[in-house]
C-alpha cells in the first residue's frame, strides 16, 4: 500500500512541475549541463577528475577591471600545467544565455584542476547579469576572486559585488589586484592594498587575513612579463586553493525533505513525499515537521523509494516518509520534515530581491511599500507583505522599479522553515515578477 501511494506521488510530483522543482531543475543543473557541454565543445574530457573535490568560484568586480581578461589568463596559465583547457577573452565574452527561472542570464562557465581541487569558474559579460545570477544563483558561487584594478581602485561596483557576495553567503574571497602594468609608483599599489582590507572588514570580510596578489591578466594572457603576468596567476590559484573553503556537501547538512504531498495510508498511517534537499535520515530517526502555523515532532517510521523499503534516505532522493502518529490534516505541502531543530519556522524576514524587467517577464510598472504578492520557498506558496528595512528614508513614495535590486523587508501570512540563503521567487498573477535570498532573520515562531 505504502508503495502503491509513493510511486503515484513520485510520479505526481513529476507532473506537477511545482515551482520548486522548477527551481532545481533550472539552478545546480545548469551549471553541470553548461559544464557538460563545455567538455564536449572543447574536449576537455581527458583531464576531468572526479577525485579532486569540486569548487564553484567566479570573478566579480567593476566594469572594465579586467574580470574577463584573467579568467582567460588563468584558464591559459592551468593550461600550461595540464590543469585546463585555454579558453579565450572572446569565447568567455560572448557568454550564452541561460534561462534561470525566468530570468536571462548571461554568463559565461570555464573549468579548471590545481593540484587539490577542480574548480568551476563563472564570468558574467555585464554588472545586471552579476546581481541577477548572485540573486538567484543561478550559478552558485562558493568563493570568488574580486578584480580590481590598480588604476581605478575600488569603485562602486566592487562595493556593490561584494555587498552582495556577503549577502548571498560567500564567506571567503582573494583580491587580484590587476593591470600593474600600468603603475610605476609602488605607493600607489599599497594604497590600494590597504583600501582593500578596509573595505573587505566593512564588509564583514576578513580584511586583515585575506590574500591580495597583484599583477597584470593581460601580461599573463599575451605571455609576457612572468614577473607581473603567469607568477602572480600561479600564486592566485595557489591562494585560492589555500583560503577559499569547501563547503560541506549536501549530505553533511542535517536533514531536510520539503513536503510536496500527504496521503493517508490505511493501517500504517501518513505518508509525506518530496525529494530531499540535504542531509541524510534514517528509519526510526526523529525527525520534525515545521512550518504553516504547525510544526511538531515525529518518528519517521518507514522510508520508501521507487516501490522499495528503505533504511536510509539521502539528499537528491525522492522519497516517500511515513510518519508515526500522525493524522493528514497534520501534514500539508509546504512544510518541511527535518532533522529536529536544525531549521525554524520564520514569520517575518529582510531579503535582497531583484525584480524583473518586462522583458524577463515581470511587471510593466514599480510597485511601492506595503506591495503583496506571492511568495514561493521550495514548496511553500505564501502571501508576502513588503515593505523597506527600518530607517529607509522617504519609505512611503519610494518605488520600485522593474530591474532594481532592492533590499526589503518580507512579512508573511504564514510562518514558513528558512534560515539566512533562503532563496524564493516572488509571483504575482502566475507569472514570476522578482527573486529573492533571505539576509536577516526578523522574527521566528
Ligand atoms: N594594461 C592592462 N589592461 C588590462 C589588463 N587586464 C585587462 N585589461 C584591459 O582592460 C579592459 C577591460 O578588460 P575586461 O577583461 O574586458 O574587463 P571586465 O572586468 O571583464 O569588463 P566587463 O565584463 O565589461 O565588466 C580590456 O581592454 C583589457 O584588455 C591588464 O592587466 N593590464
Ligand atoms: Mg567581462
Amino acid at each position: 500500500m505504502l508503495q502503491w501511494a509513493t510511486s503515484k506521488a513520485v510520479s505526481r510530483g513529476l507532473a506537477r512541475t511545482s515551482l520548486y522543482a522548477c527551481q532545481r531543475a533550472t539552478t545546480k543543473p545548469s551549471l553541470t549541463l553548461a559544464s557538460v557541454s563545455l567538455v564536449a565543445r572543447r574536449g576537455y574530457a581527458e583531464v576531468f577528475s572526479r577525485s579532486k573535490p569540486h569548487m564553484n568560484i567566479g570573478t566579480i568586480g567593476h566594469v572594465d577591471h579586467g574580470k574577463t581578461t584573467l579568467t582567460a589568463a588563468i584558464t591559459k596559465v592551468m593550461a600550461s600545467q595540464g590543469g585546463a583547457k585555454f579558453t579565450d577573452y572572446n569565447q568567455i565574452d560572448k557568454a550564452p544565455e541561460e534561462k534561470a527561472r525566468g530570468i536571462t542570464i548571461n554568463s559565461s562557465h570555464v573549468e579548471y584542476e590545481t593540484n587539490n581541487r577542480h574548480y568551476g569558474h563563472i564570468d558574467c559579460p555585464g554588472h545586471a547579469d552579476y546581481i541577477k545570477n548572485m540573486i538567484t544563483g543561478a550559478a552558485q558561487m562558493d568563493g570568488a576572486i574580486i578584480v580590481v584594478s590598480a588604476t581605478d581602485g575600488q569603485m562602486p561596483q566592487t562595493r556593490e559585488h561584494l555587498l552582495l557576495a556577503r549577502q548571498v553567503g560567500i564567506k571567503r574571497l582573494v583580491v587580484f589586484i590587476n593591470k600593474v602594468d600600468q603603475i610605476s609608483d609602488p605607493e600607489m599599489l599599497e594604497l590600494v592594498d590597504m583600501e582593500m582590507r578596509d573595505l573587505l572588514s566593512t564588509y564583514n570580510f576578513d580584511g586583515e587575513n585575506t590574500p591580495i596578489i597583484m599583477g597584470s591578466a593581460l601580461a599573463a594572457l599575451e605571455g609576457r612579463e612572468d614577473n607581473i603576468g603567469a607568477t602572480k596567476i600561479k600564486e592566485l590559484v595557489d591562494a585560492c586553493d589555500e583560503w577559499l573553503e569547501l563547503p560541506p556537501r549536501d549530505l553533511e547538512k542535517p536533514f531536510l525533505m520539503p513536503v510536496e504531498d500527504v496521503f493517508s495510508i490505511s493501517g500504517r498511517g501518513t505518508v509525506a513525499t518530496g525529494r530531499v534537499e540535504r542531509g541524510v535520515a534514517s528509519k526510526g530517526a526523529d525527525v520534525e515537521v515545521v512550518g504553516l502555523g504547525n510544526s511538531f515532532k515525529t518518528t519517521l517510521t518507514g522510508i520508501e523509494m521507487f516501490h522499495k523499503e528503505l533504511e536510509r534516505a539521502e539528499a537528491g532522493d525522492n522519497m516517500g516518509a511515513l510518519l508515526r502518529g500522525i493524522k493528514r490534516e497534520q501534514v500539508r505541502r509546504g512544510q518541511v520534515i527535518v532533522a529536529p531543530g536544525s531549521i525554524k519556522a520564520v514569520k517575518k524576514f529582510q531579503a535582497q530581491i531583484y525584480v524583473l524587467t518586462k522583458d524577463e517577464g515581470g511587471r510593466y510598472t514599480p510597485f511601492m511599500s506595503n506591495y503583496r504578492p506571492q511568495l514561493f520557498l521550495r514548496t511553500a506558496d505564501i502571501t508576502v507583505s513588503l515593505t523597506f528595512p527600518e530607517g529607509t528614508p522617504d519609505a512611503a513614495e519610494k518605488m520600485v522599479m522593474p530591474g532594481d535590486n532592492v533590499e526589503m523587508v518580507c512579512d508573511l501570512h504564514f510562518d514558513v522553515a528558512a534560515e539566512i540563503g533562503s532563496r524564493f521567487t516572488l509571483r504575482e498573477g502566475g507569472r514570476t515578477i522578482g527573486t529573492g535570498i533571505i539576509t536577516k532573520i526578523l522574527d521566528t515562531v
